[in-house]
């Protein structure tokens, strides 16, 4: 995918793991999601009651399979090997995560998406060879337990006047209320998890989301 295709991917990121979806099975979500909207997901299978192994690996087949089936990105969150073995479009890492250099050399044929707190680690990603950077917590979370403090959509603005010109996707307590307001500051999309996997209805939740942050 050349740069500009992945800023239009950008725009309505699901982030999500069987965790995430309340007992409800994550393929029918993912379903849902699709047909509400979503441009691009992740596989994030992480915290409390995680898949491990075999499970893990035969759930992310099935939502790989799904994403090539509506042309839909389908990255893996942190794992190089199991990216690779799910022959997915990418990867995302983190500071904590694997250096982004390594990653992009290891993994030259994938997106590498990195995660940036601030307008330092944006560009040390961007000379690491990073295809797009996640922004956030944007907003305060009740998904990722161990984020770091609110960024705000003002992060997602300093960075831009710092001249990061790469795709950017903000993350965080997202939702139909907010997004418009992380789009104004700069950024080309939305991650989300829980305002899609915790809605009544994933399908409108995606669909209204995508209608707020165009
Ligand atoms: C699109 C996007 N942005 C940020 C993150 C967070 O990644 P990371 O900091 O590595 O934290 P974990 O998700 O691995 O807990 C993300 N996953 N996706
Ligand atoms: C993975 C991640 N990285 C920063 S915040 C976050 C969780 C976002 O979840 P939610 O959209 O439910 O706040
Ligand atoms: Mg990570």
């Amino acid at each position: 995918m050349n740069e500009q295709q992945i800023r239009q991917a950008l725009r309505l990121y699901l982030v999500m793991g069987s965790p995430n979806c309340g007992g409800a099975d994550p393929v029918r979500v993912l379903e849902a999601a699709i047909a509400g909207g979503i441009t691009m997901f992740q596989f994030r299978e992480k915290g409390a009651g995680a898949l491990q192994g075999q499970a893990r690996l035969a759930l992310g087949a099935r939502l790989r399979r799904l994403c090539a089936q509506h042309g839909i990105p389908f990255i893996v969150d942190d794992d190089e090997r199991l990216a690779l073995e799910l022959a997915a479009d990418g990867i995302h890492i983190g500071q904590e995560d694997a250096p982004a250099a390594a990653v992009r050399e290891r993994l030259p044929q994938m997106i590498v998406g990195v995660s940036a707190h601030d307008p330092a680690e944006a560009s040390a990603a961007m000379a690491a060879g990073a295809d797009y950077l996640g922004v956030g917590p944007q907003y305060a979370t009740r998904t990722k337990l161990d984020a770091r403090e609110v960024r705000g959509p003002a992060m997602i603005a300093r960075m831009r006047e710092a001249g990061i010109r790469l795709p950017l996707v903000g993350i965080g307590g997202i939702d139909a209320g907010n997004c418009g307001a992380v789009i104004r500051a700069g950024a080309d999309g939305v991650a989300v998890v829980s305002a899609i996997t915790e809605a009544r209805s994933p399908q409108e939740a995606a669909a209204r989301l995508l209608g707020a942050c165009l």
